[in-house]
């Protein structure tokens, strides 16, 4: 069974449908990148997947506190250090060893250093560094390599590598080459929804979490 399948999938945004009859499954070790233009609705559709506004309609099937989620925000605590950072998120995920992320996300030179002191790239790192420690199976990941260099965009996509070698899945929406050729590609342009469509529902309540 696939770790994450999404079956006839509509999501809005301010009340209305922009996303229509999605289907589509990730399986273990594969990568799949959403792409369509500027508002199509590549942020509303992964925020619907993790969980933090309803669907209009349609169905998702995967097992219960599989999925880690890191959007447009970095979600670090700004005044503790990055291995205070990790050490909380491992914590949160009931995992361990946090040296691999720090190791794998070239971090072990700004380990003692305060987040807030981070530039925007190394933020990113750390924001990603966090993903290896949940432990988690389905990565979601809403513009991953924005604010990364050439090399850190590397260490990503290696680090994205290492995750599927081991059985993980990783669906992200970018605009950006993220050097994962074996990734499958989603154009989400043919489920643009009428948005004169009725939404049925409140889902527009849930746009004060947009910020
Ligand atoms: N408060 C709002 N009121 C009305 N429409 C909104 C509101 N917030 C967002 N939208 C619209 O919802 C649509 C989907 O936005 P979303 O951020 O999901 O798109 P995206 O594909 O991620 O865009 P980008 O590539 O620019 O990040 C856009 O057309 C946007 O203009």
């Amino acid at each position: 069974m696939p770790l994450l399948t999404i079956t006839d999938l509509s999501v809005a945004r301010a009340g209305l449908p922009i996303l229509s009859a999605l289907s589509f499954c990730v399986d273990h070790g594969e990568a799949l990148v959403l792409r369509g233009p500027n508002g199509i609705g590549k942020t509303t559709l992964l925020r619907t997947i993790a969980g933090l506004q309803p669907a209009l309609a349609g169905e998702m099937s995967l097992a219960a506190e599989s999925m880690a989620y890191a959007g447009h925000s970095d979600g670090l605590k700004a005044t503790l250090s990055v291995v205070e950072n990790l050490r909380f998120w491992a914590d949160i995920y009931a995992t361990k060893d946090i040296a691999p992320a720090l190791a794998q996300m070239n971090l072990d030179a700004l380990a003692d250093r305060a987040a807030h002191s981070l530039s925007a790239g190394q933020k990113r790192r750390l924001g990603l560094a966090r993903l290896l420690v949940t432990g988690r199976p389905i990565w979601v990941l809403d513009e991953p390599t924005v604010s990364l260099d050439q090399a850190s965009v590397q260490l990503f996509a290696e680090a994205i590598r290492s995750h599927l070698a081991q059985g993980g899945a990783a669906l992200m929406a970018t605009h950006i080459d993220l050097g994962l050729p074996e990734a499958r590609v989603l154009d989400l342009g043919p489920y643009r929804a009428d948005p004169l469509a009725p939404t049925g529902g409140s889902a527009g309540a849930f746009d004060e979490a947009f910020l």
